[in-house]
């Protein structure tokens, strides 16, 4: 294993970071910060920051240009230049305590993303409300399943055959059968249980070689996943405990980052723990990851 070094890029102080996503063509991270409501865009040659205002809880590439993001329980269009925002479908009209939590484009250019109650406090909330949607490119959206808790992270296998995710109240990294043709998922099995000092299972991604890399909120760490043998491969800690998501960025998607929270810290923690809500690149993992896909729509 090479020598693993982690940096705190940029002390942003978000009350939960979340959802970041590599693109390539401007040299950025894109994340957001849920309950801070805005999206940024941080600048990783010039290190500046360039931030929205909106209720946003996911941000994605879109192929047509600008971004696409889930705002409340909305599916919508990002214009990055005039800050605008445009509907493209709305979900669970008949929850009005919900939002949409994580989101990620597959293979094919469709924008999936899950639902939950909103919180009261960190991953306290009425339970079994959320659902899994995916936003085709024809803005039309498909509903696969509801009774999700906390909605969270999402990818797909390198060969598109497995898509896979995370309920983070279950405690579980699930995987389906995924038919990319028809965006169709069918026989859920849970591939690994989270061990109790790992906490809850947040963001993930897969890597270069299939693995899969999920953060762990309260775990303070993010860990490689082997999703054939069901066994971890990996453990890497950050000196945050509320580590939320994770993306692969940087040259040749060598570098990964990593989000993380400061809402639900004490004082004493957050003295403990300055860097909570930064935004962490780790280099020496000696694994690649793969760029993001953009929404076809
Ligand atoms: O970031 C998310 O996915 C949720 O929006 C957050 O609220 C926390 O991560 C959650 O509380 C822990 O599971
Ligand atoms: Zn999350």
């Amino acid at each position: 294993m090479s020598s693993v070094k982690i940096e705190c890029v940029l002390p942003e102080n978000c009350r939960c970071g979340e959802s970041p996503v590599w693109e390539e063509a401007s040299n950025s991270l894109l994340f957001v910060d849920i309950p801070a409501k805005k999206v940024c865009r941080w600048d990783s040659l010039s290190k500046g920051v360039q931030q929205v205002t909106v209720a946003v809880s996911s941000v994605a590439l879109r192929q047509s240009g600008g971004y696409v993001a889930t705002i409340g329980t909305k599916f919508c269009a990002l214009n990055w230049e005039d800050q605008s925002v445009a509907v493209l479908a709305t979900v669970d009209k008949d929850k009005k305590n919900n939002r949409f939590n994580d989101g990620k484009v597959d293979p094919a250019g469709r924008y999936f993303a899950g639902t939950m109650a909103e919180e009261t406090a960190p991953a306290v909330l009425e339970r079994h409300q959320g659902s899994l949607y995916s936003l085709f490119p024809d803005h039309h959206v498909e509903k696969y399943f509801d009774q999700v808790d906390i909605s969270n992270g999402l990818d797909w296998s390198l060969d598109h055959k497995i898509f896979y995710y995370i309920d983070s109240l279950s405690y579980s990294v699930d995987a389906f059968d995924y038919d990319l043709q028809t965006g169709k998922i069918s026989n859920r099995r849970s591939v690994y249980k989270l061990e109790k000092e790992e906490q809850i299972p947040d963001g993930m991604c897969i890597d270069a070689e299939g693995k899969l890399w999920v953060a762990c909120y309260n775990g303070g760490r993010v860990i490689r996943l082997d999703p054939e043998t069901g066994k971890r491969l990996q453990t890497v800690k950050l000196p945050v405990d509320k580590t939320t998501s994770c993306c692969f960025g940087g040259k040749d998607y060598s570098e990964m980052y990593v989000t993380c929270a400061r809402d639900g810290m004490d004082v004493e923690k957050l003295l403990q723990q300055p860097q909570a809500g930064g935004i962490f690149k780790i280099t020496g993992l000696g694994v690649k990851g793969i760029p993001p896909y953009p929404y076809a729509g």
